[in-house]
C-alpha cells in the first residue's frame, strides 16, 4: 500500500514507521524543519513495545512529486489543519483517500467540505507518544492502536486494504462499521482526560487522589455525552460509565498528549477540542458548563493567537 504521512510528528511518524517496517511504501510529506530533522537524524522509534529505526526515511516537501497515493494519514495538530488543505487537495486529486487520526471532531466537517465526502475516512488513535529533541519518537504506552472505518459506502475497499496492511505491522488496528460513534467516544474521553490533566498540570493519579477534582472529569464526560446526542450520535450513560472507568484504571503516572505539550511550553489543542465542543453546542443552544470552565482555565495556556 502507498501511504503518505502528513504530520510526521509523534503519532504520524510512529505509525508510518510501523507500516514501512511491514513492507509498505510510506512517504513523509513534511515542511522544511521536519524535513531537515528527518534527513539529518533519520527516524528512531523508542518504544515500550519494540524499538525500530528507519535510517533513511522517505521525505518529500511537495506533493506534486508523489505518484498514485492510496492513502494520506493525517496526523497534524488541530491548529494546523487549515495549512494542510492545499496539499491534501493535490493528493485527493491523484486518487488518495484521507484518514485523519487527530483527536476531536471539528476537522471532519472542514475536510469533507474542502475535499468532498467520499475522500474522508473516519479514524482515531490510541497511543502515548512524543518527539525528543532530535525528532525521534518516544512511545511510552503499552498500547498503539488505530481504529478506522468508512464514513461513506465507497470507502469499504480502502479500509479493507488498510486492515490487511496494518495486520502485517507492529501495531494494533481495528476496522469499525460504527466509526462515528468511536470517534465521539474518544472525543468525549479526551476532552475530559486532556482537560483535567492539563488544567491541573498533573497526571491522572494525583487527580484521582482528590475526589472533588476527579469529579470534574466525570462532569465533562456528561457534558460531552449530552452534546453527542444533539449531533445524532448514539452515546449514552453506559459509554460515560465506561469512559470514567477507563480514567479510574489508568496508571497513576499517565497523562494526556495535551498535558505533555503544556509541560513543553507548546501550543495546546484546546481550541480544537474544548472550543470545538462549545461551538457545536452553541449551534444547538446547549451549554456545557464543565467544558466551558476548563476551556476558560486552559485558554491562557494554549499559546495560539
Ligand atoms: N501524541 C500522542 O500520543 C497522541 C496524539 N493524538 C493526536 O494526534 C494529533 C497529532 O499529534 P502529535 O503527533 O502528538 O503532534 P506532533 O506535534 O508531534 O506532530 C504533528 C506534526 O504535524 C506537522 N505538520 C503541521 N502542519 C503541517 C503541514 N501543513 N504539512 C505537513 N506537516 C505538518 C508538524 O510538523 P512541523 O514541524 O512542520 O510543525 C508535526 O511534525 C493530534 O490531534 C493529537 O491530539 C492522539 C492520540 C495520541
Ligand atoms: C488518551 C490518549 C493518550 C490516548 O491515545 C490520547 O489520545 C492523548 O493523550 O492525546
Amino acid at each position: 500500500m502507498k501511504i503518505v504521512v502528513m504530520g510526521a510528528g509523534a503519532l504520524g511518524a510512529y505509525f508510518g514507521a510501523r507500516w514501512h517496517d511491514a513492507g509498505h511504501e510510506v512517504i513523509n510529506l513534511v515542511r522544511e524543519g521536519r524535513a531537515e530533522q528527518l534527513r539529518t537524524h533519520g527516524l528512531k522509534i523508542k518504544s515500550n513495545v519494540e524499538d525500530t529505526e528507519w535510517k533513511d526515511p522517505a521525505v518529500v516537501e511537495d506533493p506534486s512529486s508523489i505518484e498514485d497515493p492510496d492513502l494520506v494519514v493525517l496526523a497534524v495538530k488541530g491548529y494546523h489543519l487549515e495549512g494542510t488543505i492545499p496539499w491534501l487537495k493535490t493528493l485527493v486529486k491523484k486518487g488518495a483517500k484521507v484518514l485523519p487520526l487527530l483527536n476531536g471532531v471539528e476537522h471532519y466537517e472542514i475536510l469533507e467540505k474542502e475535499l468532498g465526502e467520499e475522500a474522508v475516512l473516519g479514524g482515531l488513535a490510541f497511543i502515548i507518544a512524543t518527539l525528543d529533541d532530535q525528532g525521534h519518537v518516544i512511545h511510552t504506552s503499552d498500547f498503539h492502536d488505530i481504529v478506522f472505518g468508512p464514513l461513506h459506502p465507497s470507502q469499504e475497499a480502502i479500509c479493507e486494504e488498510l486492515s490487511v496492511a496494518s495486520n502485517q505491522a507492529t501495531l494494533n488496528s481495528r476496522m469499525s462499521s460504527e466509526i462515528l460513534e468511536e470517534i465521539w467516544k474518544k472525543y468525549m474521553f479526551i476532552t475530559a482526560f486532556s482537560g483535567i490533566t492539563t488544567a491541573m498540570n498533573t497526571p491522572i493519579g494525583e487527580i484521582r487522589s482528590s475526589p472533588p477534582t476527579f469529579r470534574i472529569a466525570k462532569r465533562m464526560l456528561e457534558d460531552m455525552q449530552r452534546l453527542s446526542v444533539t449531533r445524532g450520535v448514539k452515546i449514552g450513560q453506559k459509554e460515560v460509565d465506561q469512559a470514567f472507568k477507563q480514567l479510574q484504571n489508568l496508571d497513576d503516572h499517565m497523562t494526556s498528549s495535551m498535558h505533555q505539550d503544556r509541560r513543553k511550553g507548546l501550543p495546546l489543542e484546546v481550541e480544537h477540542l474544548h472550543g470545538g465542543a462549545i461551538r457545536l453546542a452553541e449551534e444547538k443552544s446547549l451549554t456545557l458548563p464543565y467544558i466551558e470552565t476548563i476551556y476558560g482555565i486552559l485558554k491562557p495556556h494554549d499559546g495560539m493567537e
